[in-house]
Order: C-alpha cells, then structure tokens, then sequence
C-alpha cells in the first residue's frame, strides 16, 4: 500500500463522506465489461463502512445504475451513475436524470455498425449514452474516435469521453464532479468533508469538486495502489471509533 498524506480511517469515519468510483477502483478493470470480478466481501465490507459514515457513502460510476446494483447486490448505495447523468440521493430514493437528455437511436445504430468495420470492439449501450470497447483491438481507438466525434460534432447537447480504453457517447452538463456537488448538498452528506477516489480521467472533475469543498480527491494508483488496498483502508474506516474516543 503506497498511503501518502491521507487522512486516517478515525478523521474520515468521525467527518468524512466517501465516492468511489466503481471499474479500476472498487474492483479491477476485466477485459469485457461484463466480465469484472466483485470480489463476495465487497459488498459487506461497503455496507460497514456505509453504516460508519451514518449512509454518507456513494458509488460515482460510468456505469448504468442497474449494472452498478447488480453487481454490488444484495447493497445499495446513493450513487451517480453515466458520468453524472443521473443520481441516486440515498440508497432507496427514486434516481433522477441530471440532464433530461438521451443519444438518439440513429447514434446508436451507427455506433452498432462500427462492429463491422472493428469486429473486436464492443458497443456498451446505456440509458443516456453508450460506450464503444476496443481492449480487444487498440488500434481501433483512434479512428472509433473519429467516427463518434464527428457524430457529437453535429448535437452540442453531447459530448465524447476519453476512457480506459473506450470511448463514451454522453450528454454534455453532467460528469461525476457535478453529482459529487448535488449530492453534497443534502443529508446524509451535507455537512461532512467528502473523498473522492477514483482511478481514470473521468474521475477527475470529481476529484476537483472535493477538493474545492475542502476534502480530498484522490488517484487509487498514487495513493492505495490496487483495489485489494483500498478495501483494507475501507475496512479500517468500518472499525474505527467515529468520535476520537479511544476504544476500550
Ligand atoms: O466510472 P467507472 O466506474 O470507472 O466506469 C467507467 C467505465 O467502466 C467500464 O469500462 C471499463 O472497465 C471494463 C471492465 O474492467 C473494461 O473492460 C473497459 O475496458 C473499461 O473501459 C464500463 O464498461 C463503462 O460503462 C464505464 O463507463
């Protein structure tokens, strides 16, 4: 574990409100998808530390909010999901669409079609926008790229998002840093000094937007090095004394 200049465990379960990012931080980057090992304590382990930060815990991912609940099942947890384009204020609230905006159906044929040009991509279709896979072929990135630019090119409702290797169709006026922001504003968060820790580009803005609320933003690589760590430190946060009491 690398932990440079963080908080301990005790100051962020007394005060601290956790986002997690969700692929490459909470569990490793798999090569599909759908294929991406929730180790069987994960959920447990967030339940604990959900309970520890009195629910100030949320799951910030690109992922559809179904997927997300699924692989963490049988837990819930407030989260935003599709880059921001929608929020979940707490585990059982009914989620709500950021942006009221959806790609239309002709992009996504037209990203279905790039298959035949780049058999080994894959097309990840989501609520609000879609992902286009090339881990099987990076030498497909750069002209996936040009294609799907030249589609968000002709709506500014869109915008194209660099990802691990992926490109991401999604409407523009929503990304992690802004769900960060409106979950930040009401209980069970409010009040509380927020960490974000993410591992891609697309965690960025909300790295930034904790940071502006005087908490932390955090790169897994930097500070914890892999998944494994970071649920040893989310662990310590489930067990340690909230109110600075020495435990008997
Ligand atoms: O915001 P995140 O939770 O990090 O989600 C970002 C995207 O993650 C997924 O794709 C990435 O992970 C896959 C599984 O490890 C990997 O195969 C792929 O190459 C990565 O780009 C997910 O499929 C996307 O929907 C998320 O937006």
């Amino acid at each position: 574990m690398i932990l440079t200049d963080i908080p301990s465990p005790r100051e962020i379960a007394r005060n601290g409100a956790l986002f997690l990012d969700f692929d490459g931080t909470l569990v490793d980057i798999a090569p599909t998808p759908e294929s991406v090992h929730v180790p069987a304590s994960l959920p447990g382990l967030l339940i604990r530390v959900a309970a520890r930060l009195e629910g100030a815990l949320a799951i910030l991912t690109g992922r559809p909010l179904a997927v997300v609940d699924a692989f963490l099942a049988p837990a819930r947890f407030a989260a935003g999901t599709e880059h921001g384009s929608f929020l979940r204020h707490t585990p059982d609230a009914t989620p709500i669409a950021t942006t009221g905006t959806e790609v239309p159906q002709a992009w996504r044929d037209q990203a279905d079609r790039l298959r035949a040009r780049f058999p080994a991509a894959q097309v990840e279709h989501k609520q609000a926008g879609f992902a286009v896979h090339f881990r099987a072929n990076p030498e497909a990135g750069p002209p996936i790229e040009i294609a799907l630019a030249a589609l968000v090119e002709t709506d500014p409702r869109f915008a194209l998002l660099p990802a691990r290797m992926a490109w991401e169709v999604k409407p523009r006026g929503a990304d992690k840093g802004t769900a960060l922001e409106a979950l930040m504003r009401a209980a069970p968060f409010l009040g509380r000094r927020p960490m974000m820790i993410g591992d891609d580009v697309t965690d960025e803005d909300a790295m930034a937007a904790a940071r502006r609320a005087g908490g932390w933003g955090l790169r897994l690589q930097d500070t914890f090095g892999d998944p494994a760590a970071l649920h040893v430190w989310l662990a310590a946060i489930a067990e340690a004394c909230p109110n600075n009491a020495m435990p008997q």
